[in-house]
């Protein structure tokens, strides 16, 4: 007869590709249940956007099934995402706080974001979007909730999000007239951010996107000082100005500490509509290379495509809007590549405990 340490023994042929271990000595699998020739397990992931989910079934099923006297095998796929342990005050219930930032302005960062978001919702992933553009809030517009106004306990002093797509959001474009130009000082954009970062009543999030601004300005500070930000994901087109933006935006995050996740390359490519045919219009690899010297990745090349652009400013992002569609695939994948670096940046961390000191 089959025995869980039999079991155990087959889905130890199964290795991690991030972690470089079998997926049984890094505690995935759980809940090991033999009834006669039927097994039964959960293999508990650490995001429920692994890119390898699938894959983990498959050769899980088969290892077991490859066992003597074994007809059936269910595998049940879950996930827990984890929390790198810091020495800041986190915000409670909120696992990953992750930054989408920019040197430079209009290169996409909210387009990104708002795609981003909803993508990592649909993997089933518990995810907030809080939008810190002070300055020019796009996430209300981009998220179809233009106009709408969040509830407020004045008494509990707390704000609830609106959501939209399974998102929730939170954005200053709730709370004051959107197409009023704000003309705030440092420590008011300071004020404002903390306030939409503390009082809010997110609930539990596996990861919450933080829409930065464009530039290293107050915002990116206070965001690093309040809070421990697991990692900062840096959008850019490929020309050379914004590619040089990106740099000192890579640097100033470098001197938080905070780990660059890698880089977004939007309008990567323009599709044309009529003939499907790419032209790099913006030139070619430069984010590539940029990546090469900071020694972190390109996470996605988004081409310009003009069905991104008219669903984003319409309000149906084109992941919610056309999830079939190969830009809603590229999205997913971002998805998917950003949470697979997040649990290895907290598996280290909690392989390596942080020492607070004094
Ligand atoms: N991949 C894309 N293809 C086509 N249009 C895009 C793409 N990405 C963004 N856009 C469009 O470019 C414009 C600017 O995008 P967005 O507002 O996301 O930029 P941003 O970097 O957040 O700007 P800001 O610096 O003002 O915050 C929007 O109209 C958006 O729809």
């Amino acid at each position: 007869m089959t025995t869980e340490a039999a079991v155990l023994k087959a889905l130890s042929q199964i290795i991690d590709p991030d972690f470089g271990k079998d997926i049984v000595s890094l505690g995935f699998v759980k809940d090991v249940k033999i009834d006669g020739s039927s097994v039964s397990f959960t293999i508990e992931l650490t995001t429920p956007a692994c890119p390898v989910k699938e894959e983990f079934r498959r050769q899980a099923d088969e290892a077991v099934m490859a066992l003597t006297g074994i007809e059936r095998v269910h595998v049940n796929m879950t996930s827990r995402v984890t929390a790198g342990i810091s020495d800041k005050l986190a915000i409670p219930g909120i696992a990953n706080i992750i930054a989408i930032a920019s040197g430079k302005g209009g290169v996409g960062k909210s387009t990104t974001s708002v795609n981003l978001a909803v993508a990592m919702a649909q993997t089933g992933a518990r995810v907030g979007l809080l939008d810190a553009d002070i300055y020019g809030p796009s996430v209300p517009r981009m998220m179809g909730l233009s106009g709408f106004r969040p509830e407020v306990d004045v008494e509990g002093k707390t704000i609830y999000p609106l959501e939209n797509y399974g998102v929730k959001t939170m954005s200053i474009g709730y709370l004051v007239e959107e197409n009023k130009a704000m003309i705030w000082r440092g420590p008011m954009v300071a004020g404002a951010l903390g306030q939409l970062l503390g009082d809010v009543a997110w609930g539990e999030l596996d990861y919450l996107f933080v829409d930065m601004p464009p530039g290293t300005g107050d915002a990116q500070l206070t965001l690093t000082q309040k809070v421990p930000v697991t990692g900062a994901v840096m959008v850019t087109t490929p020309q050379d100005i914004a590619l040089l933006d990106c740099r000192k935006g890579i640097d100033m995050f470098n001197e938080v500490h905070v780990p660059t996740l890698g880089i977004v390359e939007n309008m990567s490519q323009f599709i044309c509509p009529h003939c499907g045919e790419s032209s790099p219009i913006f030139a070619e690899g430069g984010a590539d290379r940029l990546a090469q010297e900071y020694k972190t990745g390109v996470l996605a090349h988004i081409p310009l495509d003009m069905r991104i652009r008219e669903l984003s400013d319409s309000g149906t992002p084109v992941v919610a809007a056309l999830p079939d569609s190969e830009q809603a695939v590229a999205y997913r994948q971002l998805a998917g590549e950003i949470a697979r670096k997040i649990s290895i940046i907290n598996r280290r961390k909690i392989d390596i405990p942080v020492t607070v000191q004094g």
